[in-house]
Parts: structure tokens; C-alpha cells; sequence
């Protein structure tokens, strides 16, 4: 039996624009997802203590036709099943071993569809965990090549490698296109998350993205307009410049704004973090709905994020420089 666990993470800049081809800096943050996999004859057996309510499991055997018996929707199911189903596909592949079996596991502090890459975790934590228990060692690169590939699947064919990147390698990474690396020299940002409680579908945000960029010229400037300043941000990011960085975050979420991603709960968790003079804040990942990361070296900004209507819960988020790892 294997557990393994990866890191959620939040963008600083460039999020949906890097689907494009345009620049991304995430940054991984101290909240995981753990996977643990045993092997076992035949068919696969997954446990999904996250998408349940107080204490209910959800277990599910594909090799059946059964539905599992949880008061969650059938949708959400079928997502989490997704991501297990192509984690463990990559990780038979990575074996040689495509008729392995396997009992799984998945559990973690991350919120769901949130903006803090719950599902690249998902994914990283799976292939690593999958791999090690059939006995190959794959390294955080590779993790990280093949779990683009199942958040690109269940994605259909829409997503960029910077979350799977990000918490496979940990630490702050810049993602462009194919060219993957990790930023160097960044430690102690004062990051603070807000978290409306609600959840935003990637795939869905990417799509209108997609389609807002191919009507109207001034969206695909936008995009444009979002890489020009992903690496601006990412100077700044590296000279340590922090207000400079701020700056950049409160434009970047101007940018996400108009291409019509965000809302009225973000909006109102971003101006209650600037209300509060912090540096700077925006909303992290697909949007719709889930988080905002602000940067404030003092508590001003957590405080008046826990006063204000609309967010569930506000926290500290620690750079996390440790990405995938064993248990
Ligand atoms: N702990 C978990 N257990 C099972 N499935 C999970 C878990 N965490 C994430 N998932 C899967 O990932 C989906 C959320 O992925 P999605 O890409 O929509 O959001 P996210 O990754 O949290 O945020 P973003 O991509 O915006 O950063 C869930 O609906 C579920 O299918
Ligand atoms: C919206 C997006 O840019 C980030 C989601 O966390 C999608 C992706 O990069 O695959
Ligand atoms: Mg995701």
C-alpha cells in the first residue's frame, strides 16, 4: 500500500490566458490531496471521502455497472470518477501493467472546483501513488507529464500544464506552452485566501473563455494584454518586489473580469482584501466562483475577509516547496 500527496496551489498570474499559450506563475500552497493505493487482482475500487457529506464514503467498483448510493450528483461523481479512472490509465501505461488492479483512496484539505487546483492534486497524487505500488518511481517531471494528460482529457482537450506542473514540482513555477520551470529565490509571500464556498467548472469557464476570445477581438487582446503582464509580474516576482507584484494582481483580475470569469462574490472578497490595503488581490484559477488570494503581510486583510458577506472561510496559505512526495 502506497499514500501519496500533492500540493494545491493558487496563481498569482495568467490563469486561462495560459491555455492559449500565454504565461502562468502558480505557486503551490500547504494544503494537499493524499491518494493511497493498494493493488489488488482485477477491477478498481475508489473511495472518495471528499465528495460526500459528513462521513459518508463513496465507494464504487468500475468493473460493475453500479451507481454509488451518495446524496451527491451524479455529475460530480462522474467528474471525481473521471480524473481517478485517467490517473490510474496513466499509471498501468507508466507500468506496463494495463490490466492492474487497484483499491484507491482519495482524501485531502483542498476544496472542490475551487480555484486551488483540487484536481491536479487529485491527479498527481493518484499517478505517483498508482506507480510506486507497481513498483515504478517515477520522478516529479514525469508525474506531472502525464497528469497534464488527464486533466487535458477530462478537460476535453482544454488545459494548460501549469496546475499539474505546479503541484507535482511545488514552490512558484512559470508554465508557457510546453516549456515548464520552476522560479527559483521565492519564499515567505504573505498570501491569504478567500473562500466563497462555491465552486466554479473549469472545463465550462474554459469553453466561454474560448468562445468570448474568438468573437470579439478586444478578448483575444485581453488574453493578449494578461501574457504582457504575467511577465511583468514575474519580473517583479524575482527582483522581490512585492507591491509591484499586488499591483499586477489586482490588473490581472481586472483582465479575468472583462473576460467574464469572475463574480459577485470574488469581486466582493477582492475589494474587501483591498478595502483592507492589501498589496493586491484576485480571484485564483477557473473563477466562477471559489477563491481569492490577496497578498497582505499584515492580518488586515484575513480579518476583514472572515466579516464579509459571501465568504466562508478565509486562511493563511503558505508557500508550499515540497510537491509530490511519498507518505
Ligand atoms: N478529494 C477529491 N476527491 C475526489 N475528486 C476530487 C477531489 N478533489 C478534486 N476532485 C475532482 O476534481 C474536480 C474539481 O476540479 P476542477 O478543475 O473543476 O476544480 P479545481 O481543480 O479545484 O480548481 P481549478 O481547476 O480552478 O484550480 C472535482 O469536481 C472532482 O471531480
Ligand atoms: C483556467 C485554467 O487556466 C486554470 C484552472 O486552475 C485552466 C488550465 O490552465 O487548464
Ligand atoms: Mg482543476
Amino acid at each position: 500500500m502506497v499514500t501519496a500527496s500533492a500540493p494545491a496551489k493558487v496563481y498569482l498570474f495568467g490563469e486561462h490566458a495560459v491555455v492559449y499559450g500565454e504565461p502562468a506563475v502558480p505557486c503551490a500552497i500547504e494544503r494537499r490531496a493524499q491518494v493511497t493505493v493498494e493493488e489488488r487482482e482485477e477491477g478498481v475500487r475508489v473511495n472518495l471521502q471528499d465528495l460526500t457529506i459528513d462521513g459518508f464514503t463513496v465507494e464504487y467498483d468500475s468493473s460493475d455497472d453500479d451507481r454509488p448510493d451518495v446524496d451527491v450528483s451524479d455529475s460530480l461523481v462522474d467528474a471525481g470518477m473521471g480524473y481517478v479512472n485517467e490517473a490510474i490509465e496513466q499509471a498501468r501505461e507508466a507500468a506496463g501493467a494495463p490490466e492492474a488492479g487497484f483499491d484507491i483512496t482519495v482524501e485531502g484539505d483542498i476544496p472542490l472546483g475551487a480555484g486551488l487546483g483540487s484536481s491536479a492534486a487529485v491527479a498527481v497524487a493518484a499517478i505517483r501513488a498508482a506507480t510506486a505500488e507497481l513498483g515504478v518511481e517515477l520522478d516529479a517531471r514525469e508525474v506531472a507529464a502525464r497528469a497534464y494528460q488527464v486533466e487535458h482529457a477530462v478537460q476535453q482537450g482544454e488545459a494548460s500544464r501549469a496546475d499539474t506542473f505546479c503541484s507535482a514540482m511545488g514552490g512558484a513555477v512559470r508554465v508557457e506552452g510546453d516549456d515548464c520551470r520552476t522560479i527559483d529565490g521565492v519564499d515567505n509571500l504573505p498570501l491569504v485566501v478567500g473562500y466563497d464556498g462555491g465552486a466554479g467548472d473549469t472545463g465550462a469557464l474554459v469553453a466561454g473563455v474560448r468562445d468570448v476570445k474568438d468573437r470579439y477581438d478586444f478578448a483575444a487582446d485581453t488574453v493578449t494584454a494578461i501574457g504582457d503582464l504575467v511577465r511583468q509580474g514575474e519580473r517583479a516576482l524575482v527582483e522581490g518586489d512585492v507591491e509591484e507584484v499586488g499591483r499586477l494582481m489586482n490588473f490581472n483580475h481586472g483582465l479575468l473580469s472583462a473576460l467574464g470569469v469572475s463574480s459577485r462574490s470574488l469581486d466582493s472578497m477582492v475589494w474587501a482584501a483591498r478595502d483592507a490595503d492589501a498589496l493586491g488581490a484576485k480571484l485564483t484559477g477557473a473563477g466562477g466562483g471559489g477563491c481569492i488570494v490577496a497578498l497582505d503581510e499584515s492580518e488586515d486583510a484575513l480579518t476583514a475577509l472572515s466579516y464579509t458577506p459571501g465568504c466562508e472561510d478565509a486562511f493563511r496559505a503558505e508557500l508550499d516547496t515540497e510537491g509530490v512526495r511519498i507518505e
